[in-house]
């Protein structure tokens, strides 16, 4: 038991930590405060939106949430691991079991199968593969039959599920996701946001980006950025209600 745990927050339950988050970019013509203050934890086997202006810092607080930038002020934490403990080494081997990226690209290799592409972060990383956890991740996304299949034989969707599929082979704390229906059409879309809203019924934490209400309503929460601050916070809200909250944010 960490002496960090307290009654109501149990490391059993967080995914994520952001604990009074700034981030910083210095540039030729001043700073740029992308994030002014962040705090918000990510409960287990939720499934977060993340919404707000072009410029808000959302990309920035992905970055930040799931190690792969450093905040200028704060902590993160996940699955109860201080990231600023830990040295760019250690960081990059926790970061390569502890989460796992999808962007609206797929980035699957087409001359490797649909079995070959979920493993290959794991093979690259130098790490043990079993064939039977490969096949369980491609299970979790309802394609364990489609294994031997290129990703060139694929539809659109199967192809971003092989991608979510590779995601969860390393049994990420964290699933996050950037648009990743962005490239889709909207019924194709909508299959791979039901997945993603399965995945954490059943315990994955996902936390997803996006520009579209719609995708935002899947979620069980939306957390409204604006000047690098967290403005809002919608819980199991519908389309409508977030596209109204978020237009008021535009205005
Ligand atoms: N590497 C960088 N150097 C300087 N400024 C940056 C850098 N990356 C982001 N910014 C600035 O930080 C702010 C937040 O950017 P961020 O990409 O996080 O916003 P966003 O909400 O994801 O935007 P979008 O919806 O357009 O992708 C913006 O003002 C952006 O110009």
């Amino acid at each position: 038991m960490s002496h960090h745990a307290t009654a109501t927050t149990s490391h059993d339950t967080i995914a994520v930590a952001v604990d009074g988050v700034t981030r910083t970019y210095r540039s030729r013509s001043g700073d740029v405060h992308a994030l002014r203050g962040v705090t918000h934890v990510f409960a287990r086997g939720s499934f977060t939106a993340v919404m707000g202006p072009s410029g808000s810092g959302k990309s920035t607080l992905l970055q930040i949430a799931a190690g792969l930038d450093r905040p200028t002020r704060g902590r993160v934490s996940i699955g109860g691991t201080a990231l600023d403990g830990l040295d760019e080494t250690a960081l990059t081997k926790f970061r390569r079991t502890a989460m796992a990226f999808v962007f609206q690209s797929y980035n699957l290799l087409d001359a490797l199968t649909v079995a070959d592409n979920v493993a290959a972060p794991a093979r690259l990383a130098g790490l043990p593969v079993r064939r039977a956890a490969v096949l369980d991740a491609l299970a979790q996304v309802g394609l364990r039959d489609l294994a031997g299949r290129r990703p060139p034989e694929l539809s659109g969707g199967q192809q971003q599920r092989v991608a979510i599929a590779r995601a969860l082979h390393s049994r990420p704390d964290v699933l996050f996701a950037d648009e990743p229906t962005g490239a889709l059409d909207r019924r194709t879309g909508r299959e791979v946001l039901e997945l993603l809203r399965a995945l954490a019924d059943d315990g994955q934490t996902v936390v997803m980006v996006t520009h579209d209400p719609l995708a935002a309503s899947y979620a069980h929460h939306t957390l409204f950025l604006a000047d690098g601050q967290i403005v809002g916070r919608m819980d199991r809200a519908d389309a409508a209600h977030i596209a109204a909250a978020m237009s008021e944010l535009e205005s």
